[in-house]
């Protein structure tokens, strides 16, 4: 929502697509998600820019290994920092930019296949929770967008906005968001 409210035409976007696959105001189901595609690639530029486990969890060497020219010893503990991963230039164009278009088209998923995204982790490790949470962030983030308006409070401009991050195990925003939702017009 903070990069939807930060950047309106991304969020003029998402609400045109929503009203045109499902019309503006009728509630969005799971079987919704398939026909939008905008909605889809949001949520995976908004995974890449703030993943919520910005260092995944911490994993041991079981054995001394070679990757990437560097020796991991037996034992060390490592961490994989995705959130570096996800604003690489070598891999993104413009990376400190939300684009949710770089997706469209391109095969890329969330589900630990593509190296290059990996907000629920990977390998054995990665997130269980993953059917569940992926189906929920796209229903609730296509509800707000499709059964309201939204603009930010009136002393704060897109360009102002406060969009420090918070780093934990967990990534959050150092600032909360202060949306204000606004009735639509069916
Ligand atoms: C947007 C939502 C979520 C994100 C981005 C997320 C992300 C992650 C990440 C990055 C990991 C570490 C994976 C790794 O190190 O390879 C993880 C682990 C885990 N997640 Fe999630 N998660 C989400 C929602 C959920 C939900 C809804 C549940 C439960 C219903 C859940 C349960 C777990 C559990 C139990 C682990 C530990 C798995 C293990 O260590 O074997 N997560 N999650």
């Amino acid at each position: 929502m903070a990069e939807l409210l930060r950047n309106p035409e991304k969020l003029s976007k998402a609400q045109a697509e929503l009203e045109q696959v499902i019309g503006r105001g009728k509630p969005v189901k799971e079987s919704d998600i398939a026909r939008l595609p905008y909605l889809q690639a949001t949520v995976k530029e908004t995974f890449r820019m703030h993943p919520a486990g910005p260092l995944l969890l911490p994993r041991r060497a079981g054995a001394t290994v070679q990757v990437g020219g560097y020796t991991i010893p037996e034992g060390a503990q490592i961490l994989v920092n995705v959130w570096a991963v996800g604003r690489d230039p070598a891999t993104w164009k413009d990376p400190e930019e939300f684009i949710p278009e770089r997706f469209l088209g391109l095969d890329m998923d969330v589900k630990g296949r593509s190296f290059e995204l990996l907000p629920f982790g990977g390998g054995r490790r990665i997130c269980p929770g993953l059917p569940l949470a992926i189906r929920m962030l796209h229903l609730m983030l296509g509800s707000l967008l499709n059964f309201f308006n939204w603009r930010l409070e009136d002393c704060v401009s897109p360009e102002t906005m406060e969009m420090g991050e918070k780093f934990g195990m967990t990534l959050q925003k150092a600032q909360p968001l202060r949306a204000v939702p606004l009735p639509i017009e069916i």
